[in-house]
């Protein structure tokens, strides 16, 4: 019998980004990576970028795969949890990538005590450098915690955290490259303004983000060190962070970062 393959539900942005760092990395055979997506256009394109079988089924999915990938909006869990559940059992597992949904609001669903992992990556997985953080259910082996692990480490780095910090890090790596993107976005606008061309401009900003993430990673080298070392007294930083503290720029950051969990609790309500 053909070994059994890994399914997602759902062929989204997410999904297209974890499909195909593992099938560029060769990680997990195509042939055993099977999509299906109500929308049977979403579901083809990932299939022939990728190179992997689409399922017309939840049935047909679950059939060959013993992983089950749930890529779904949060807003659409209970109708793809209902869907599955007439062919569930608990060899089955479930890996969830969905933003708010609780390991135990999927076992409740499918009224099964299936294994599940439940992650959080974010979209750099699209170029290799995601940052994914995942935990899972007691029920998880070892050997799938890793398989499930490994799948990730194929584009960006995992971080295992227990599940009761699983909504407030979609503050930390997921929901965040929007703001960083927003971050970069306003220095651009704001040097196309004083003359630079937004070519060069975002070349220097992106250089920029990659060294000072690289200087963070230094060890012994905290944020505000990093910020001293920066700031010449009577120089330009000083001024330039003057004007972010005079607007409570990292209280802006919290109350963000808090908006999203709260956003997220809201979603597996
Ligand atoms: N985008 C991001 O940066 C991140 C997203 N996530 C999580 O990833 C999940 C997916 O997000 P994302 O990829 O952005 O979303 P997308 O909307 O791009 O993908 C979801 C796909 O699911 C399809 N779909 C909807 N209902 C069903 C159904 N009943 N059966 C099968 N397929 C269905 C949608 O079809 P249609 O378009 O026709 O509705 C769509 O193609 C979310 O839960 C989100 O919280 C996690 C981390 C980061
Ligand atoms: O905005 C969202 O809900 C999803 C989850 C994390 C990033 N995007």
């Amino acid at each position: 019998m053909e070994e059994k393959g890994l399914g997602f539900i759902g062929a989204g942005n997410m999904a297209g980004a974890i499909v195909n760092g593992i099938v560029g990395t060769k990680t997990f055979p195509a042939q055993r990576i099977y999509v299906y997506d109500i929308n049977r256009e979403k579901c083809e394109a990932l299939q022939k970028k990728a190179g992997i079988r689409t399922a017309s089924s939840i049935e047909e999915l679950v059939k060959n795969c013993g992983i089950l990938f749930l890529a779904v909006k949060p807003q659409n869990f209970s109708e793809v949890l209902a869907a599955v559940k007439p062919f569930v059992n608990e060899r089955i597992l479930f890996v969830s990538i969905a933003a708010g949904i609780s390991t135990g609001y999927i076992t409740g669903e499918l009224d099964c005590s299936c294994p599940v992992i439940r992650t959080m990556p974010n979209t750099p997985l699209l170029v290799g450098k995601g940052a994914t953080a995942m935990c899972k259910t007691a029920n998880v082996t070892d050997v799938d915690f890793q398989l499930v692990q490994s799948l990730f480490a194929a584009c960006g780095t995992v971080t295992v955290l227990d599940e009761s910090r699983m909504n407030a890090v979609i503050s930390v790596n997921s929901s965040s490259p929007a703001y960083i993107y927003l971050f970069a976005k306003a220095m651009m606008d704001s040097a196309v303004g004083q003359g630079i061309d937004a070519k060069t401009a975002l070349e220097l900003i992106c250089q920029t983000f990659e060294g000072s993430a690289a200087m963070l990673r230094q060890p012994d080298l905290t944020p505000e060190a990093l910020i001293k070392m920066v700031s010449s007294p009577g120089g330009t930083t000083l001024k330039a962070l003057d004007v972010f503290y005079e607007h409570h720029f990292e209280q802006m950051v919290d109350e963000a970062m808090k908006a999203c969990t709260k956003r997220a609790e809201e979603l597996g309500k």
